[in-house]
């Protein structure tokens, strides 16, 4: 794996999702954002409209590329799937913050310079749907036991919403990646994330970068939008 960069510059904190429905909507976004954006997030919604090679196509144009795979499966399968990935040149792949989930993932990167990350409990969730979906453990508590679970695995990251972002950087130190989704510039709509925070408040609770996809890909000029994210990063 590649090394935690020892500082980051504003721009490189910012990952903005592609969460688009094509491969041309991606490249028409990506030519809007010109050089305001170094990173870019492919989820599940790009890759299955052909986002993977397009994935490729922003590396060898000198872009970061995180792929939101949230891998989970039995450790066969995620271990070979994770050594597939590591090939593509990506800096991120997600793997949903299970033990057997991350410690295959962690044997599947083993040699390349794939950082993964470990999704601890989805930005969308908060206490009560913890509950409804069977776990007797709220949300703080829950982040807690999956991020040392992680850095237990050899996994490099955390996906974390910026509320717990303070308490875990106390809990795992510094080498971990803290990555959070969830990010909303002061008075945009939350839409269906539970767990939301500002830009300037996420990095000054110490997020290493955030991500961020609906105020930059809805805006009505999205680079604008990356522009004004990126001052408040700094300003942070
Ligand atoms: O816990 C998580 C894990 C991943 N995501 C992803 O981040 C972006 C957020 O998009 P917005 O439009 O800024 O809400 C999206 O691609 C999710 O799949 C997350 O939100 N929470």
């Amino acid at each position: 794996m590649s090394a935690k960069p020892a500082s980051l510059a504003p721009r490189d904190r910012l990952i903005v999702a592609l969460d688009l429905p094509s491969v041309s909507a991606a490249e028409s976004l990506v030519a809007k954002l010109g050089d305001s954006v170094s990173f870019y997030k492919v989820g599940l919604e790009l890759v299955y409209a052909g986002g993977l090679p397009f994935a490729r196509d922003l590396i060898a144009a000198g872009k970061q590329v995180f792929l939101d795979l949230k891998f989970h499966d039995i450790p066969n399968t995620v271990q070979r799937a994770t050594e597939q990935v590591a090939d593509l040149g990506a800096t991120y792949l997600t793997v949903h913050a299970f033990p057997q989930t991350m410690r295959a993932a962690a044997q599947g990167r083993a040699g390349s310079g794939l950082r993964l990350l470990a999704v601890t409990v989805m930005t969308s969730y908060d206490d009560a749907d913890l509950a409804a979906a069977g776990y007797a453990m709220g949300v703080k508590e829950l982040v807690r036991r999956r991020s040392l679970q992680a850095r237990e695995a050899g996994i490099d990251g955390l996906i974390l919403s910026a509320e717990e972002v303070a308490a875990m950087r106390e809990a795992v130190g510094p080498g971990m990646d803290l990555v959070t989704p969830g990010i909303r510039p002061a008075g945009g709509e939350a839409g269906d994330q539970k767990r939301v925070m500002t830009p300037a408040r996420a990095i000054a609770v110490g997020a290493d970068r955030l991500v961020v996809g609906r105020p930059v890909s809805q805006a009505a000029d999205p680079r604008a939008a990356a522009e004004a994210i990126v001052v408040e990063i700094a300003s942070a």
